[in-house]
């Protein structure tokens, strides 16, 4: 898909296709869409982030909150959004044992409970080992940067979804 066709689409085509670049989050795609035309992929990638960034520390929580857990329990019931169960599975995390779904589960909640948000992480970046290690690791951390560092990586999933709209073929969305 060229920016030309990003640049054409009208309001609701535009929302449906880009409405989970933010998971579960239509929002930003509904006021990023407001911002056409765009120039190119780093362009639009800019709006989301910009929207993102101006929010309030709440609305910031709030995007966090959007996230489904890393090997919860939708992603054994498969009720993710396409893109989540897609980055969770290539993970490798749907097929963590009991032991290590266990684990997960309570370090997601230690995390939930020292920081008030849950645990995100761009999957396709990290695997099943190292999803543990990573939150074992930021448990020990000062609780001063972590918001900004959960939001890193609501970019960095945001970029790697909006990567694959814009090489997708249009016609198979
Ligand atoms: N909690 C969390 O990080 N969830 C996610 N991360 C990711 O790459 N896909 C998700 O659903």
């Amino acid at each position: 898909m060229d920016t030309e066709k990003v640049n054409s689409m009208d309001f609701g085509e535009f929302v449906d296709v880009f409405g989970n670049v933010t998971e579960r989050c239509p929002l930003i795609a509904a006021a990023v869409w407001s911002q056409r035309p765009f120039s190119d992929l780093e362009d639009l990638e800019k709006h989301f982030f910009a929207f993102i960034d101006a929010l309030p520390q709440s609305g910031q929580e709030g995007i966090l909150r959007c996230h489904p857990d890393l090997a919860g329990s939708e992603l054994q019931r498969g009720t993710l959004t396409a893109e989540s169960q897609r980055e969770q599975s290539g993970a490798g995390l749907r097929s963590l044992g009991a032991d290590g779904r266990l684990r997960l589960a309570e370090l997601n909640a230690q995390y939930r409970a020292r920081f008030g948000f849950p645990f995100v992480l761009a999957a396709r970046f990290s695997d099943r080992t190292a999803v543990p290690r990573e939150l074992a690791r930021l448990l020990l951390c000062p609780s001063a940067q972590e918001l900004r560092t959960a939001l890193g990586e609501v970019k960095k999933i945001g970029s790697l979804r909006l990567a694959d709209l814009l090489r997708a073929d249009p016609a198979k969305l």
